[in-house]
C-alpha cells in the first residue's frame, strides 16, 4: 500500500491521537527538555511496508504547533516533501513496529525510568513480582515474575537498533534504554498508553521498595 492510498480520515485519526496523547503526558511532566517521542501506525502492515506519523525532532512537546508531526515509511523517510525532521530515535519506532506489528509507540524521560535503568544495569532486566499493575500487559497469572529488558544507551541510533533486535520479548510491549528511556508500544494508541502508564508505576514501585530495603525513607 503507497502513502496516497491510506484514507485521509485515517492519518488525521493518527495525528488526532498523537496530539490528545501528547498533551496529556506533557501534563505529567513526561516530555522534560524536548525529550520523547510518538508515533502512530496507519494503513496496512507488512513487516518490510508499513507507515507512521510521528513527533518532528527536537519540537517542545508541551505546545502543539502545526509541526508538530510528519509520516514516515519503514525505513524512517519522509512519505510527502516537509521541511520537518523526525525524531532522532525514529529508527528504534522502525525496529519495533518491524518486529512486533504494533499501532503505537511511545517513548518517554522520566527519573524513575532512568534510575531503575542504571541501577538494574548489571542483569540487563527490571524483576518485577506479583505487581498488579502486570496485569496491565495482559498478563494474568497469579504473582506473575516478569523481567524488562534494558539494552545501551548509543549516541549513534543506529547502534542501538540490534540490541533492541536481540531482547525485545514478546510478552513485555516495553523496553529501557539505559540512563535514557522507555519505549512502549501497544495494537493501538490506547493500549500503548496502558502499557506506558503500568510501566511508570512499577519503575516507581521498585524504586521506592529497593529504597525501603536499604532502610531508606
Ligand atoms: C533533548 S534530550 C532527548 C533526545 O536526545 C532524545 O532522546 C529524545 O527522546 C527526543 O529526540 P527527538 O529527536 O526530539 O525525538
Ligand atoms: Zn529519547
Amino acid at each position: 500500500m503507497t502513502f496516497d492510498q491510506i484514507r485521509t480520515e485515517e492519518k488525521q485519526r493518527a495525528l488526532s491521537e498523537l496530539r490528545d496523547v501528547k498533551e496529556l503526558f506533557a501534563s505529567r511532566g513526561w516530555f522534560p527538555g524536548t525529550s520523547g517521542n510518538l508515533s502512530v501506525r496507519v494503513g496496512d502492515y507488512t513487516p518490510e511496508s508499513f507507515q507512521f506519523a510521528i513527533t518532528a525532532s527536537g519540537k517542545d512537546k508541551t505546545v502543539h504547533t502545526p509541526e508538530d508531526y510528519l509520516f514516515v515509511d519503514q525505513n524512517g523517510k519522509a512519505c510527502e516533501a516537509t521541511s520537518l525532521k523526525p525524531s532522532a530515535e525514529t529508527l528504534i519506532h522502525c525496529e519495533i513496529y518491524r518486529l512486533t506489528g504494533a499501532g503505537a509507540i511511545f517513548h518517554v524521560h522520566t527519573v524513575f525510568n532512568n534510575v531503575i535503568s542504571e541501577y538494574f544495569w548489571d542483569r540487563k532486566s527490571v524483576p518485577v513480582d506479583g505487581v498488579e499493575l502486570i496485569k496491565g500487559f495482559n498478563l494474568w497469572e497469579e504473582e506473575k515474575h516478569i523481567d524488562i529488558p534494558i539494552v545501551s544507551n548509543f549516541a549513534h541510533i543506529p547502534s542501538i537498533v540490534p540490541e533492541i533486535t536481540e531482547r525485545i520479548v514478546s510478552e513485555i510491549p516495553g523496553i529501557l534504554l539505559r540512563k535514557h528511556g522507555i519505549y512502549a508500544w501497544g495494537a493501538n494508541a490506547f493500549e500503548a498508553k496502558r502499557h506506558l502508564e503500568a510501566f511508570e508505576f512499577i519503575f516507581e514501585y521498585v524504586y521506592r521498595l529497593e529504597l525501603l530495603k536499604r532502610g531508606g525513607v
